[in-house]
């Protein structure tokens, strides 16, 4: 079994912005995110989660600001889009990112809290939307990554499935550095996360920035 990140670490988010032509999404945001301290982005509809998360990774360049902590850190996502190998079961759509990481049968055990046992030998396009989701949340809590970013991961769940999906999460990104946005005061409560506020200064998820 892979183990959680160690030792600790920080990553801080100063000034940033970014702007699409004359519209400004990040507007100076500061953050100071911590492993082992999950953290939730909340903000309304367009205003920059997203973009955020895309800086983080490096799919996108901000206009200015600094990121630190960053250097030579691994990422697992769930974008907002579940974007799997539609193709392939649910088994191997994780495995290609675990690689040989942890056994067939631990693997199978881990998704099973997740999905029934007969949708284990369907490709993920037989799945419903919410199975797919699920298969994003396995992928990306399973994958050996210090950063943990996750983008509204609850779309589609029911109130039961979300909150096996919560345990899952916080058991597998325990020790990492966990982001996620979501419009839902609850879903943060449920990752018992900090809830960071974009456009009110940027946000805190500890002190010392
Ligand atoms: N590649 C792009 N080109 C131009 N504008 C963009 C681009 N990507 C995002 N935007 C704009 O930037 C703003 C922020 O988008 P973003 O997707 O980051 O918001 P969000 O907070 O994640 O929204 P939601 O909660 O609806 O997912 C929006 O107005 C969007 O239209």
């Amino acid at each position: 079994m892979l183990l959680p990140s160690d030792p600790a670490f920080r990553v801080t988010v100063r000034d940033l912005t970014k702007s699409y032509g004359d519209s400004l999404v990040l507007d100076h945001v500061s953050l100071n995110l911590e492993s082992g301290c999950p953290c939730c982005l909340m903000a309304p509809s367009g205003a920059g989660k997203t973009t955020l998360f895309r800086i983080l990774m490096g799919l996108e360049t901000a206009d200015s600001g600094t990121i630190e902590g960053l250097e030579g850190r691994s990422f697992s996502a769930v974008f907002q889009e579940d974007r799997l190998l539609e193709g392939y079961t649910v088994l191997q759509n994780i495995r290609f990112v675990t690689g040989r990481g942890y056994p067939a049968h631990e693997l199978t055990a881990i998704i099973k809290h997740l999905l029934p046992e007969d949708s284990l030998k369907k490709p993920v396009s037989e799945f419903s939307g919410g199975m797919k989701r699920r298969t994003a949340i396995l992928r990306a809590i399973l994958a050996p990554a210090d950063i943990v970013l996750m983008d509204e991961p609850f779309t589609g769940l029911d109130p039961d499935t979300k909150q096996q999906a919560a345990r899952m999460i916080n058991k597998y990104t325990a020790g990492k550095l966990l982001l996620f946005s979501t419009h839902s005061q609850e879903d943060a409560a449920l990752l018992g996360a900090e809830i960071l506020r974009l456009g009110e200064n940027g946000g805190l998820c500890s002190p010392g920035i």
